[in-house]
């Protein structure tokens, strides 16, 4: 029996299209100006500061690491302080309402249909915890935040790795086998299957012939009560 939900973004949720051709792009327009003006405040330091590392570049200077976000991006690189400080770039955006978080129009029902069931509903996304908030806290239908009972990013693992899984499902309480994953990507449902959870793969674009998990075109298809 299904007690929790926890669903992906891109591709599951919201269109790939709202992610790569409105988030990705404002981040990178707005990328450098926002370090310049905010490198001394100490959450944008440590981000800075991770990404260095993760160059192996300690000594790395300021134009040195938006190089390197910029070539992150360019290969859509899930990097936690990439994910970070898209994230606090993306604020700015959502609250001067640039843009609204693209969601399906089948999504919302079915999230307030699953919860009033009494289903647990989380999120789990390579974007940090605070732009996974925007995003479902500025949506096209309003915040619709109070529906997830929490949030995990790629502090947790990243998402084609079993241990993730494990992971959430240790964090949220629940049993492997009472979580559903909702994933557009065939290898992160492989993951989570492996941690013993259940899947359903959103088929929102082209047919994926080589998936072995369940299929469905829209949230509307989902039984989770059955
Ligand atoms: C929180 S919306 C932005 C999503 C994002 O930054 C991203 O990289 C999507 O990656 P995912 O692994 O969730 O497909
Ligand atoms: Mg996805």
């Amino acid at each position: 029996m299904i007690k929790a939900i926890v669903t992906d973004i891109e591709g599951t949720t919201s269109d790939i299209r709202f992610v790569h051709n409105v988030l990705f792009p404002y981040a990178r327009q707005h990328l450098a100006a926002f370090i310049a003006s905010h490198e001394q405040q100490p959450d944008v330091a440590a981000e800075l500061d991770a990404v260095r590392n993760e160059i192996g570049q300690p000594q790395a200077t300021t134009r040195e690491v938006v190089s390197a976000l910029l070539a992150f991006m360019d290969e859509d690189r899930k990097s936690t302080p990439l994910k970070a400080l898209q994230g606090m770039i993306w604020q700015t955006g959502y609250q001067q309402g640039d843009f609204t978080g693209h969601l399906y129009p089948d999504v919302l029902p079915a999230l307030q249909k699953w919860q009033a069931s009494g289903i647990a509903l989380y999120v789990y996304s390579s974007g940090s915890v605070a732009a996974q908030k925007l995003l479902f806290g500025y949506s096209d239908a309003g915040d619709i935040t109070p529906l997830f009972s929490g949030y995990f990013d790629t502090h947790v693992g990243h998402k084609r790795e079993t241990a993730s899984y494990q992971a959430i499902a240790r964090k949220t309480g629940f049993a492997p086998g009472e979580l559903l994953f909702l994933s557009d990507i065939r290898q992160e449902l492989d993951a989570a299957r492996e941690a013993g959870w259940q899947t359903v793969q959103l088929i929102r674009g082209a047919a994926d012939n080589a998936s072995q998990h369940p299929q469905v075109g829209d949230f509307s298809a989902i039984n989770p009560e059955a």
